[in-house]
């Protein structure tokens, strides 16, 4: 599951509470390796995911960043040509080598019995936060230089679709056996500014990362990417994380049988339940077919959540079987 080493589980609350600064938590490999395996440990899914942030290998491009509290910071936002000029080549191993030994560590833990996932965030989400300084509800800063100054945007794009194919190269070298792209915020561009501002630099990282690891299943995650889902097939990742704005049969049907899903029960189900969770667990499994699919939420668990109800819907995942 996306987020499965979430905040959710009682063991990470402490943990957190022990150390409760994120970018001590996920750049100590001793503790980002920990956190990586509550979830592990707790469920035995299918996929380990690397406990990290999409933000993480910003300072390594010049970008420095701070989660104080909820959410993330940067301060400085970047905004001039200057700024956006000084923006550099991100070196992995130098910079982010917490990375490749928590990557090393789970693939000795896990040893096989799962698979190690690996994640970035695309150009056009990292570029949001640090042109806005942070979260955003309306995206007008980064759409304002859009729409007066392109090139400019385009070129902050492009190194940013540079470092984040070398930063996914690396994390595969690591032990990543998939990794997913989160472009969280692309779904709030129209089509129009979609296919000039995100899908192309998408298409970059994709392209360049196919070249040296063309078999390393790619998995590509749009926040309300329902009405996305053949633009994200387009860019030639192997799988659609399909969230719940959509029904999954629908989703099949459109994105045809040559790309796989992940996805889409709606985390708020995990509130419902027990037979509830079973009965939208199965709706979703019978939808998406026999094959390639990665039954999941179609986002992170809520905090919220009672880690009982995360267990028994694993549970109706394992037990299922086609007859
Ligand atoms: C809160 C936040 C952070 N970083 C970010 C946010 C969202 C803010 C916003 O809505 O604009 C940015 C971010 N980080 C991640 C994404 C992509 C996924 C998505 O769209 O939600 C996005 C958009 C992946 C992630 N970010 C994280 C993971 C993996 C760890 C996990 O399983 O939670 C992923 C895939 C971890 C993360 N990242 C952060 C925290 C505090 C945590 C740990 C959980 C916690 O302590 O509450 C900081």
């Amino acid at each position: 599951m996306m987020r499965q080493a979430g905040r959710y589980m009682k063991v990470y609350q402490e943990l957190a509470k022990r150390h409760p600064s994120f970018r001590e938590r996920s750049e100590n490999p001793e503790l980002s390796i920990e956190i990586s395996l509550q979830p592990w440990r707790a469920f035995r899914p299918d996929g380990v995911i690397l406990f990290s942030d999409i933000l993480t290998p910003l300072p390594g491009m010049g970008v420095p960043f701070d989660i104080p509290d909820r959410g993330p910071v940067i301060d400085p936002p970047l905004r001039t040509k200057e700024q956006i000029d000084a923006v550099h080549e991100l070196d992995c191993e130098k910079t982010a080598p917490f990375v490749r030994e928590t990557l090393q560590a789970l693939k000795k833990e896990v040893d096989g019995q799962a698979a190690i996932l690996g994640f970035v965030g695309a150009p056009y989400t990292l570029a949001t936060y640090c042109i806005e300084g942070g979260s955003s509800k309306s995206y007008t800063t980064i759409k304002k230089m859009a729409f007066t100054e392109p090139q400019l945007l385009h070129t902050l794009l492009t190194k940013f679709a540079d470092n984040i194919a070398a930063y996914c190269i690396f994390q595969i070298d690591a032990g990543a056996q998939v990794v997913q792209m989160f472009d969280s915020w692309a779904g709030q561009l129209s089509p129009l500014d979609y296919d000039v501002f995100a899908a192309p630099y998408q298409k970059r990282v994709v392209d360049k990362v196919k070249a040296v690891h063309p078999d390393v299943p790619f998995i590509m995650y749009i926040s309300q990417g329902g009405m996305l889902l053949e633009r994200m097939a387009a860019t030639g990742v192997d799988i659609v994380s399909v969230d719940w704005t959509v029904d999954m049969a629908e989703a099949r049907k459109r994105l045809g049988p040559k790309v796989m899903v992940q996805g889409n029960i709606d985390p708020a189900v995990l509130l419902g339940s027990k037979d509830f969770i079973a009965e939208r667990t199965l709706d979703t499994i019978q939808k998406a077919g026999r094959t390639g699919h990665i039954c999941n939420l179609g986002h992170g668990v809520y905090p919220s959540t009672p880690e009982d109800n995360v267990a028994h819907f694993f549970k109706t995942v394992q037990d299922f079987r086609w007859d």
